[in-house]
């Protein structure tokens, strides 16, 4: 069934090239065809805006979504008009997290005629669960993240993968436990001390914006939703004002020093510049620089 879902998805990619199914302007007119939980718009040239679609359930994850969320970056990871994705949720609140009924027969039957055989179907499930988080990992382009209101559940999974994180109002972040799509695996080092990451997993205590705040969960925090997406706009404004070259390398790059040693890292990067430092970006930045023009001035062709 999941499958079917996938490939017909896929089919209608194909059939409908992903530019064509964006929207001119940002938020809220409803699910972009072919997806139903979520509405792709390009605001401004080149920023992408995904908006997941579903206010009067909550924007709770239901089968539909976590298939495509992967669909949707994938293409995104793809589409050279695009060089950075600001995403957001519609209605009163970010997310309410799983969407439990559309998921149960998933988690709670799944198939199989012994133990070996359900778990190798659970392990796939979940594996597949994972990839919907993941995808925004693996995707070159910057991810800002604006919340607004509460942030329950696997919520907490999706904006640990993104980037940058935004928070307006002071809502809960609620935390479940033994979450196996990111959190625990991602948290620590968004935030940076293991006791808080201990006490809320533990405890799947609310955390409110302010402390999200001063722990750096989130990096800005907006009076309310309207300004937030203002907020993100600009900054994802001056993030494709910059050379794609630059921006995606780094976000390639910081993800791999987080999960690799120093010498690791180091070495990787210096294989990625071996390519990436003949781009003609850093020639055009340079000649910018000695002619003493402004830098935001310089134009960098779509990579
Ligand atoms: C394999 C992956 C591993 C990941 C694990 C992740 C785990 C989790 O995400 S655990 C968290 C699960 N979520 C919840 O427990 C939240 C449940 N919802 C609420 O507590 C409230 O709805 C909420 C505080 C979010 C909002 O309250 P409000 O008064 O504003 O709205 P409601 O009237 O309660 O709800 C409106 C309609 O939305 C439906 N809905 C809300 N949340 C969910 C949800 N998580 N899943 C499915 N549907 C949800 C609610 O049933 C109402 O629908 P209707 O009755 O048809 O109007």
């Amino acid at each position: 069934m999941a499958y079917a879902l996938r490939s017909a998805f896929r089919k209608q990619a194909l059939l409908i090239p992903f530019l064509n199914a964006v929207r001119g302007m940002s938020s809220s007119g409803g699910p972009t065809p072919p997806f139903t939980t979520l509405s792709v718009t390009r605001p401004a040239e080149p920023t992408t805006h995904v908006e997941f679609c579903r206010p009067e359930k909550r924007n709770a994850m239901n089968k539909a979504y976590w298939l495509e969320m992967v669909d949707c970056f994938n293409q995104i990871a793809q589409d050279s008009e695009c060089r950075v994705v600001v995403f957001s949720g519609a209605g009163k609140l970010f997310t309410s997290g799983i969407d439990p009924m559309s998921m149960a027969s998933d988690i709670l039957q799944p198939e199989g005629d012994d133990t070996a055989r359900i778990s190798w179907n659970l392990r796939r499930v979940i594996t597949q669960y994972q990839e919907t988080f993941s995808v925004i990992e693996k995707c070159p382009k910057p991810v800002i993240v604006a919340i607004h209101g509460a942030c329950i559940g696997a919520g907490v999974d999706l904006i640990t993968a993104c980037d940058i994180r935004l928070h307006a109002g002071c809502l809960e972040v609620d935390i479940g436990l033994a979450a196996d799509v990111g959190t625990l695996q991602r948290l620590p080092s968004v935030i940076g001390s293991r006791s808080l990451v201990n006490e809320l997993a533990f405890t799947a205590r609310k955390m409110y914006a302010v402390e999200a705040k001063s722990y750096g969960l989130v990096s800005r925090v907006f009076p309310d939703k309207e300004t937030m997406m203002a907020g993100a706009l600009e900054m994802a404004g001056d993030i494709t004002r910059k050379s794609p070259v630059a921006v995606q390398g780094t976000k390639i790059n910081l993800i791999y020093s987080r999960d690799h040693s120093v010498p690791e890292a180091l070495n990787y990067i210096n294989t990625w510049n071996m390519s990436m430092l003949q781009t003609q970006d850093l020639m055009k930045s340079a000649q910018a620089a000695m002619e003493k023009k402004n830098l935001k001035e310089v134009t960098f062709s779509k990579l």
